[in-house]
């Protein structure tokens, strides 16, 4: 890739990154962690691997994978929700009923990069191996497909 593409690619990411807010930050500091929510029966974490080993991989968005802008912002809420992580766009619609933070919590990265927010709240998490068969694509500028 040549440096001009990866700048555009920084700052396509940029403009839908989600940030912890000045509180969020504060809190952390303070060794203030927000609590885990209660799931219903059957939607512990390891139920959510179970479910997703028996899943099919998602296919890729239209066949090549390559999300332009205005597609992936359209799937913000949460029942389509679909998020940005290190470039790579996944439809986190299933996990709601799964994620210990709640899904008000996770009801921000939908239509967001939520790469910064996601390693601020959970460094200890791995999202790739979650969400291996979630992954529908790449998210690339209008003007690029
Ligand atoms: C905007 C994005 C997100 C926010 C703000 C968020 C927030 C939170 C919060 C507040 C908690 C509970 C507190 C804690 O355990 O420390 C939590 C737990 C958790 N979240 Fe998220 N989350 C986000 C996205 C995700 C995604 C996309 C995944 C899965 C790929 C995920 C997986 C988890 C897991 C596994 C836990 C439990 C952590 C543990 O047991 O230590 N989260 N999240």
């Amino acid at each position: 890739m040549d440096a001009k593409t990866h700048q555009k690619l920084v700052e396509l990411y940029k403009s839908v990154e989600l940030l912890p807010t000045d509180q969020e930050v504060e809190d952390k500091k303070n060794g203030k962690r927000k609590r885990k929510v209660p799931l219903q029966h059957g939607h512990s974490q390891l139920d959510w691997v179970k479910k997703h080993n028996a899943i099919q991989s998602n296919t890729l968005y239209q066949g090549h994978g390559k999300i332009p802008l205005s597609e992936f912002k359209k799937h913000n809420t949460v029942q389509d929700a679909w998020t940005v992580y290190k470039g790579a766009v996944y439809n986190i619609t299933e996990y709601f009923t799964y994620h210990p933070g709640g899904d008000t919590e996770l009801a921000r990265a939908a239509g967001h990069d939520c790469t910064k927010i996601f390693e601020f709240t959970h460094s200890w998490v791995n999202f790739e191996s979650m969400m291996a068969k979630n992954l529908i694509g790449y998210l690339i500028p209008d003007d690029m497909i």
